[in-house]
Order: C-alpha cells, then structure tokens, then sequence
C-alpha cells in the first residue's frame, strides 16, 4: 500500500481532480467530513489530510510515502526528500513587497524588518544578498505588518496582486515561482518502487494530456 499525504486546504481540490484523473478513487474525499484517514476501494492506496507545513515532515518521516505540497512549503521546511513532478497547478509567486515610495529606499536601509510567514526562505534570500534584515515570523494577513508599522516589506506569496492592490503594497523584488510538487519519501521510492513509478508514471501522463489540452 502506498500512502499519499494530501495538503488541505487550498490546494486539495486540485490534488484529487489529478489524483483521480491518474486513475486514484478519491470519491470519498469528496464527501464532507472530518475524517483525516481515507482508503481507495481496492485498498492499494491510503490518504491522508495533513496541515500544508507539515506534508513534508510526513513525507521525510515516511509516514507517508508521496505528499502532495506547494513549493513554498517545501522549500521553508528544507526537509530531506524527492521531489519528482511540478504538478502545475496552485500557481503564484513568493515575492518581497512594500510601499511603492519604499522601491528604491529599502534596499539601503541598514535596518530592515521583514515580516513573513516564511521565515527560512526570507533568511536564505536576504543572506544571499548579503543584506541584514530582521525576520518577524506571522503566521497570516502578512500584508498588515507595513500597514501597521509592524515592518519595512513583506515576503509572501501572490497570486492575483488582489490583497496587495487593495492594501497600497507593491511587488519590490520577485524571489521565485511556486506550484504545487508531488514528493517522495527517499526510502519508499525504493523499497515500493514499482507503485510509486506507477502512480508517477499516471501523473506525468494526466499532465501531458493538459498540457496537449492548453495547446491545442
Ligand atoms: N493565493 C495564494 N495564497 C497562498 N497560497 C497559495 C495561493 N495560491 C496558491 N497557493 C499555494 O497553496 C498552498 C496552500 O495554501 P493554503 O492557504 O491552503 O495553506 P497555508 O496558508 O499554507 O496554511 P494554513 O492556511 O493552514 O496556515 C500554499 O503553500 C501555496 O503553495
Ligand atoms: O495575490 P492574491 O490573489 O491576493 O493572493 C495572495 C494572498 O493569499 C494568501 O493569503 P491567504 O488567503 O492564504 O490568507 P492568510 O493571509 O491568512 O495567509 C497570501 O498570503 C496573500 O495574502
């Protein structure tokens, strides 16, 4: 059996329309409920509904063999795993913004405070550029720390550009793109192989036909 840890949430919906077009029965999971455990009707394949930040500790821990999570999580938890397919979907973008007068100030400012949901990859980057930034760790509604005073930018994620816009922020620098991978505990992908290249295998199908599908 092969157990998959989907993240809840926003990115769910999505994870079972590829799940089930890979040809994975997740019917039940679309019954409302608060189960958390799910099994397939041929019992080949176990569900479980985790926290986004913790699928990859799920995965490293291989207590589930294959998460399913968004790159953000991934690369703020840095934990030891494969990761094997950008499945493409929860498309946005981890960014720094702020103020449009701060766009060119900010960045000589000696002292700035960075307010963030995540605080490793906000270190990695500023570290990156050699710049000393203090970290503030939120855990939502990031976008209130400038307006509050609470810190010079943000780090966070767009998608739209709604919540910014509508909160006098802009996009000062872009850190990367994001969208949701399919990973691997490192011990399962060799010890139930042969399932898990199956179910890869199924995926990378379902995702070529959509991409055939947006082209055509
Ligand atoms: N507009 C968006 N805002 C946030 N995340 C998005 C957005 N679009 C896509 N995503 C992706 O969806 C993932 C899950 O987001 P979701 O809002 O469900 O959970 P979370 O914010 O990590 O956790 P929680 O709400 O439990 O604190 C993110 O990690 C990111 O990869
Ligand atoms: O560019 P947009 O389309 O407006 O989306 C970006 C917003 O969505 C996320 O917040 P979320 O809704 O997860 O709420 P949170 O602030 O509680 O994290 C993210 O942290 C931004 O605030």
């Amino acid at each position: 059996m092969v157990t998959i840890a989907l993240a809840k949430g926003r990115l769910m919906e999505e994870a079972i329309d590829v799940l089930e077009a890979a040809g994975v029965d997740c019917g039940q999971l679309k019954e409302p409920s608060r189960k958390l455990i799910f099994f397939t009707p041929d019992q080949q394949i176990r569900i479980i509904l985790v926290k986004p930040s913790d699928v990859p500790t799920y995965v490293e821990y291989g207590i589930a063999d294959v998460g399913i999570v968004g790159k953000d999580t991934l690369l703020e938890e840095g934990r030891l795993l494969y990761e094997m397919l950008d499945l493409k979907f929860g498309q946005c973008r981890l960014v720094v913004a702020g103020f449009p007068e701060k766009q060119d100030s900010w960045i000589t400012r000696s002292h700035t405070r960075v307010a963030t949901k995540y605080p490793n990859i906000a270190r990695n980057y500023f570290s990156r550029k050699g710049k000393a930034v203090e970290i503030i760790k939120l855990n939502g509604s990031v976008e209130l720390a400038p307006l509050t005073g609470l810190s010079d930018v943000i780090v966070d994620i767009v998608e739209s550009g709604r919540t910014l816009k509508e909160n006098g922020l802009v996009i000062l620098e872009e850190i990367c793109s994001i969208s949701a991978r399919l990973v691997v505990n490192r011990v399962s992908l060799k010890m139930k192989n042969r399932e898990i290249k199956a179910l890869i295998d199924n995926i990378q199908m379902v995702l070529e036909e959509r991409k055939d599908g947006e082209v055509n």
